[in-house]
């Protein structure tokens, strides 16, 4: 049977299909419609071309009603009135609903066809529909070839709205699954995912990094002919990998942590007789974009800032190898039967997020012209379309003046009144800008408010940071070639200047006017870039790893004793202790000697004594559950044993 899964965005819902647009079923006529993702295409279409990018009449944007305006069910004839105004979160990808339909029987397709009921009358197999997503250029063969698409289109409309020109399949934040039978709509929750994946894998990422842990050490004898008592010749473990971040240059995003989360590095091989040790575990680097922010994951605090190519820092150490017998050889003890284990690396989830690293930012609403700009000022070539939110991820660029006057510039994408609070592709993105000396802010001259939208766009960088507000900008006036934009540029700019604003006008397109908004911002950058290395910061990149190896080499004197009465259990704890007990190899004998001995040395039977610890209660160290055993002599001496009963001198294994 075959299937369909359709998927949305909430702006879809928000404004589904307006009637006054939609063509009779068979005329066959091609209209051009906005594709929000130019990566994500209507399945089933080939031979798609993009929108020329000059020479379209631009499309004019206006503010936007808060959210809790649009009430999805009660969406009235009157608010779905087509207007020229273009609202922009019909752009945003923000929702997706995959749902399997049930395709009806050829002969419920033709009952669909004559009927009035809102059937789907579709018997391809299962493929995605994305609400708003046509290709533009399609001619009116490659239509007549795709005509079952084109039925597709038609009676998902009738899906979205049935008779009374209501929307079923959307009540209050849920989506309704057609299954072939309007009585039994079976109401599903939708899922909220925010923005698709690459967009969330653009800049954040969580990723596991393990150093490795060390080999272990091992007893061994040297038995050689002509050499009787041949002593110890066990030999260390290898030390574990350690864990790198490097800047890579060459990258531009943390998309690849996709793919790749967990990152070991290699354990320390084992020591061996003949006193050999170890070879040394396989270090790991995790190589990551300049301008990213490494965090432990769930914690503020940030570990490291890592912005240019070539930067290395030591993350994670690795763990030390056990030492082999040959090591625990003294004066009093020729013989040792000991050997230790390797440290266990240390591990930690961390969370990365990219903060690109660039000298000037281009912000301003949607499709006001800013990926154009960047187009024409440097050699990057972003997408440019005459619909909103062509840019959905930073584009970078860099503008050289002379040979060695250069700035590098970053393309945001649009940003809309409201962004705060989800409009569009909402604000997060403008934490690009937080590295930026100044700001060069796009205004749309065509469009019906200029003033309005930059205000707008201006209170939304003041919602996201006051920071990235307070930074020095240039505003541009956009597409000067239009006759609006020509008639608007006069009260703009008297406006502007009269609140002591800083405004050029340009035609990105005619590639005039842009050359003095670059040197304009590149002036900027000038006076704030000075101003930054009077303090320069004093970078540590290793200090991740040296407050690790800190924890590594905490002493065993160091420890806290806490009693559960209730269960006449003594907890002692401390990291020196923990390290001990997780090297100690209980296999050979004068291991657990050498445990008893340290506990007395750091003065950990002496404390328990001290707390009232009696005969038969359990003591925990580490990992090890032990049950404490007063002396036959009553000293301070203890021992421990395993269970209640049995009296053992050696600790066990819980
Ligand atoms: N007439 C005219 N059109 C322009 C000018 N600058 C840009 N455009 C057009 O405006 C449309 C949008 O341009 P983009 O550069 O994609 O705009 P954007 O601000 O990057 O848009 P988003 O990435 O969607 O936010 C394109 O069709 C451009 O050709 C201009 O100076 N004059
Ligand atoms: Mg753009």
């Amino acid at each position: 049977m075959a299937t369909i899964s359709i998927s949305f965005c909430p702006s879809a819902m928000a404004r589904p299909r307006v009637p006054q647009t939609r063509k009779p079923p068979n005329k066959k006529q091609v209209t051009p419609r906005p594709n929000p993702n130019p990566n994500v295409r209507l399945k089933g279409r080939t031979g798609a071309k993009q929108l020329s990018s000059v020479g379209v009449e631009a499309t004019t944007y206006t503010r936007l009603p808060p959210r809790e305006d649009f009430s999805l069910p009660s969406l009235d004839a009157a608010s779905l009135e087509f207007s020229s105004e273009v609202k922009l979160s019909e752009s945003n990808v923000a929702l997706v609903v995959e749902k399997e339909i049930d395709y009806l029987s050829s002969d419920e397709e033709e009952e669909e066809e004559s009927g009035t009921d809102n059937k789907l009358g579709m018997n391809s197999g299962k493929f995605e529909v994305f609400d708003g997503n046509y290709d533009s250029e399609l001619d009116e063969e490659e239509e007549e070839e795709d005509d079952s698409d084109g039925e597709i289109d038609d009676e998902l409309e009738n899906v979205y709205q049935n008779d009374d020109g209501e929307f079923p399949g959307f009540k209050e934040g849920k989506a309704v699954n057609f299954s072939g039978n309007e009585s039994e709509l079976e109401e599903v929750e939708v899922k909220e995912k925010g923005v698709p994946a690459v967009m969330r894998c653009f800049d954040r990422a969580k990723i596991f990094a393990k150093a490795g842990d060390g080999g272990n050490g091992v007893v061994a004898m040297r038995r050689e002919k002509f050499v009787p008592l041949g002593g110890p010749s066990g030999g260390d473990g290898g030390r574990g990998g350690n864990v790198y971040m490097e800047v890579d240059g060459s990258m531009n995003s943390l998309l690849p942590f996709r793919n790749s989360v967990h990152f070991r590095a290699g354990r320390g091989d084992h020591g061996r007789g003949q006193s050999q040790n170890g070879a040394k575990g396989e270090d790991v680097v995790i190589k990551v974009a300049p301008g990213t922010v490494v965090r432990e994951a769930g914690k503020d605090e940030v570990l490291l800032e890592l912005l240019h190519p070539g930067q290395r820092a030591l993350l994670l150490p690795g763990g030390r190898g056990g030492r082999g017998n040959a090591s625990f050889k003294s004066g009093t003890n020729k013989v040792p039967r000991i050997a230790e284990n390797g440290a266990e690396g240390p591990e930690m989830w961390l969370e990365l997020e990219l903060k690109l690293v660039a000298d000037i930012g281009i912000v301003g609403a949607p499709n006001a012209g800013k990926s154009t700009l960047l187009s024409v000022i440097s050699a990057a070539q972003p997408t440019i379309a005459n619909y909103p939110f062509t840019t959905l991820l930073p584009n970078l660029g860099v503008v050289s003046f002379d040979y060695d006057s250069t700035m590098v510039v970053a393309d945001l994408p649009g940003l809309l009144e409201g962004a705060h609070r989800g409009f569009g592709l909402g604000h997060e993105f403008l934490r690009h800008t937080e590295r930026c000396s100044a700001l060069i802010h796009v205004v749309d001259g065509s469009s019906q408010q200029p003033e309005f939208e930059f205000d707008a766009v201006r209170l939304e960088l003041e919602l996201f940071s006051p920071e990235i507000a307070e930074k020095p900008y240039v505003v541009a006036f956009n597409k000067m070639d239009l006759p609006d934009a020509y008639e608007n540029w006069s009260s703009f700019k008297e406006n502007l200047e009269s609140r002591g604003i800083r405004v050029f006008c340009m035609s990105a397109v005619k590639r005039e006017g842009t050359h003095e908004v670059s040197c304009a911002a590149y002036e900027l950058l000038r006076e704030n870039k000075v101003a930054e290395e009077e303090f320069p910061d004093p970078v540590n990149l290793n200090h991740v790893a040296e407050m690790v190896r800190k924890q590594q080499t905490a002493s065993i004197n160091e420890f806290e004793i806490t009693h559960d009465s209730s269960s006449n259990t003594w907890h002692v704890v401390g990291s020196g202790l923990q390290r001990f007990v997780q090297m100690t190899n209980w296999r050979y004998v004068d291991s657990g000697r050498r445990f008893q001995h340290v506990l007395d040395a750091c003065g950990v039977n002496k404390s328990l004594t001290k707390l009232g610890v009696k005969e038969g209660d359990t003591v925990i160290v580490g990992d090890m559950e032990m049950v404490w055993h007063d002396a036959a002599d009553n000293s301070s001496f203890s021992s421990f044993r395993k269970g209640s009963t049995e009296t053992t001198k050696w600790p066990q294994w819980k």
